[in-house]
């Protein structure tokens, strides 16, 4: 499939539609834990390991909580309101430095978990471009001037 990623500048809120549900159903939750891992190990690879927590069980932490949330945005059990609360995605993520660059860099690793799994490629579709929009509202910090 072709990764694009939207150009987008701060403080941009465009509409999301949430991922089609049929992805839970193919990827299971098993599946779904499977693909935020992956994720979740590329990214404490990536140019932008240092915003990721660096030990195992905080690194175990942040892969459950993020694959709950997925879970129930593909339309699956509550689990991340059950043990998070409301999802404030924007508040969450506003103590971290999230810039334009990063953005991509987190959706260059997420193209790379999506692609290994065996979702069709409508299905893989329809996972991007909810988070190739939805990433552009965690943008909280313009990029440095070198
Ligand atoms: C724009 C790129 C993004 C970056 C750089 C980023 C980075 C982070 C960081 C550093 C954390 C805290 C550590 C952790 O618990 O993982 C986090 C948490 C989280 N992120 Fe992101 N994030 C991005 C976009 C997104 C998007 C688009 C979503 C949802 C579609 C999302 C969902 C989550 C969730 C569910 C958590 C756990 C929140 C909690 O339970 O406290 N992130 N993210």
């Amino acid at each position: 499939m072709q990764y694009t990623i939207s150009e987008t500048s701060m403080g941009n809120r465009p509409n999301v539609s949430l991922p089609n549900p049929i992805i839970l159903a193919t990827l299971k939750e098993e599946g779904m834990r499977n693909l935020i891992s992956r994720h979740y190990d590329l990214l404490v690879e990536s140019k932008i390991k240092d915003l990721f927590p660096e030990n195992e069980q905080s690194l175990a932490m942040a892969k459950k909580h993020s694959a709950d949330f997925f879970i129930q945005i593909c339309g699956g059990p509550k689990y991340f309101n059950e043990s998070r609360g409301a999802p404030r995605m924007v508040a969450r993520h506003m103590p971290f430095k999230i810039t334009p660059s990063a953005r991509v860099v987190w959706l260059e690793m997420f193209a790379k978990a999506i692609e290994e799994t065996n979702l069709s490629e409508e299905e893989k579709k329809s996972f991007w471009d909810y988070v190739d929009i939805f990433s552009i509202w965690m943008i909280n910090t313009p990029e440095p001037i070198n």
